[in-house]
């Protein structure tokens, strides 16, 4: 089938740029993006692009390019559907926080009611698209959905999990390692292969059956995911033996056979989707009685949360025992550097562990709100929400944060922290002045060439 009008549904991380490049590539289509968020519609829409819903380098040049010429953000959802031949579901499938699986199964209520809505509306033959991160035989559900409308329109389902990472969104969809697309039906397959091809060789796009495809992504991000839980194990073994983990990273990395990417230690990974998605992997496998893949996996998880929980307790037990009344000031909140996201962010984990040791927090991060950091905090639930804003608020400058602050704890690693003066940093903070260095991000020797107390991760 030629297709010449796609939808998407779910105008988020993914569903944003990942329409915003396809749309680019393929200016005879015309793409719709529909959410029912309409605040977050509206912003994408904003005629000034410094104001988009998501910052991610590159992106407002593409949606200015090609925005109200064949990239359109819409609420108008039954619309955009009945008028599209291509239907993507990129809708947010969290860890489910009620009933059967609470705190460890995706909830996919938002991906059936799209389904739903899907089934609803349509007239004529449809292509769905799986873009969202789903567990494996998902497509089933939809279809047994999409199958009993009464109607005999046709649905074909396909998977196509997306494998972008946030702050290099653009140029991970500009140049794919891969593009999987997982189907039954032959036509869809090289429908969705076509629009791809416009910019993607033919030999990066695997064509698999759903269930690989579906599985394949959860499997991808567990391995991701894994490797950093690794080499954060031994970092707390750099730390006991005076190796030192950046070192024993690029020697393990040089071996072709392990490979250097993702082996930086750091204070936790954070982000909406590894956690998610490994607890979801457990899910399944418990769901399947396969207890010893589930302990397995588990593993990542359980490595991850204490790597956060000892980085704190490491800044409490330095700070002699006590942060009680004391000022920690806190370089970056996002989940990494080049997003504004905070999802699971290390950084809430540890700011909520101090402020329960009654700690006085200032942030400065250059994308994320004060109005974000607080909800984030709100959102775990630990203490009531005056108490998190007189504890904790954002600063407008890094220097703010840190002026006479016990101790600096680096969070994210946004380069301009690499940047500051640091020398100026010192004489405004308390003696002794420490640096807890959770990215691995500063020069050991200059720091306390400079009079600093610094520590960082397996070092
Ligand atoms: N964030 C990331 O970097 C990546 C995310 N993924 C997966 O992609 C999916 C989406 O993730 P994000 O874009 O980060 O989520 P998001 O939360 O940023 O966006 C999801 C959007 O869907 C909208 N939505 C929910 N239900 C809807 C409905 N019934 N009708 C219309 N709109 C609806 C929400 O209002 C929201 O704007 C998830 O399954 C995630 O696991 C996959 C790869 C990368
Ligand atoms: O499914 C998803 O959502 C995406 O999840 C990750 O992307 P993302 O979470 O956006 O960002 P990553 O670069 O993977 O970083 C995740 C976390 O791990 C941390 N990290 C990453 C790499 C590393 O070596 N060490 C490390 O601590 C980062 O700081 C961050 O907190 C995957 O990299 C993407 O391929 C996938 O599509």
């Amino acid at each position: 089938m030629k297709v010449t009008k796609i939808c998407c549904i779910g105008a988020g991380y993914v569903g944003g740029p990942t329409m915003a490049v396809i749309a680019k590539k393929n200016p005879n289509i015309k793409v719709t993006i529909v959410d029912i968020n309409q605040a977050r519609i509206d912003a994408w829409n904003d005629s000034d692009v410094s104001k988009l819903p998501i910052y991610e380098p590159g992106l407002a040049d593409i949606v200015e390019e090609t925005r109200g010429k064949n990239l359109f953000f819409s609420t108008e959802i039954d619309k955009a559907i009945d008028e599209s031949e291509m239907i993507f579901i990129s809708v947010n499938t969290p860890t489910k926080t009620y009933g059967k699986g609470k705190g460890m199964a995706a909830d996919l209520k938002y991906v059936e009611l799209c389904a739903r809505n899907i089934a609803e509306v349509a007239k004529t033959d449809k292509i769905v698209v799986e873009k969202s991160t789903l567990p494996v035989r998902t497509a089933q559900a939809i279809k047994s959905i999409l199958d009993n409308t009464g109607s005999d329109v046709n649905f074909e389902i396909l998977s196509n999990p997306e494998f972008l990472a946030e702050g290099t969104a653009i140029q991970d969809l500009l140049n794919p390692d891969r593009v999987l697309i997982g189907g039954e039906s032959e036509d869809a397959i090289e429908s969705l292969a076509s629009i791809y091809g416009s910019w993607v060789s033919q030999a990066q796009i695997l064509r698999t059956n759903v269930w690989s495809s579906e599985l394949s992504k959860l499997t991808a991000n567990a391995f991701l995911a894994q490797r950093i839980s690794s080499i954060n194990a031994i970092s707390e073994l750099c730390e006991k033996t005076e190796a030192n983990v950046n070192e024993v990273a690029k020697a393990i990395g040089m071996d072709s056979r392990i490979g250097s990417k993702f082996l930086k230690s750091s204070v936790g990974f954070g982000g909406s989707c590894f956690q998610k998605d490994i607890l979801n992997l457990v899910y399944i496998a418990r769901s399947y009685n396969l207890q010893a893949v589930a302990d397995y996996w588990e593993q990542v998880i359980i490595l991850n949360d204490h790597q956060k929980r000892r980085f704190a307790d490491n800044l409490i037990s330095t700070l002699y025992n006590t942060v009680s009344g004391k000022k920690i000031g806190f370089l970056g909140w996002a989940f990494k550097k080049d997003t504004n996201d905070t999802r699971e962010s290390a950084a809430i984990y540890v700011a909520d562990h101090l402020l329960n040791e009654q700690a006085n927090i200032a942030v400065y991060d250059p994308k994320v709100s004060n109005e974000k950091m607080q909800s984030d905090l709100n959102y775990l639930n630990t203490r009531a929400e005056d108490e998190n804003s007189k504890l904790m608020h954002a600063t407008e400058s890094p220097y703010d944060a840190l002026k006479d602050a016990h101790a600096v704890a680096i969070m994210t690693e946004w380069d301009e922290f690499k940047t500051y003066d640091w020398k100026r940093i010192y004489t405004e903070m308390k003696k002794p002045a420490f640096i807890f260095d959770g990215r691995n991000i500063l020069n050991k020797s200059e720091m306390e060439k400079i009079g600093f107390e610094y520590s960082s991760i397996g070092q």
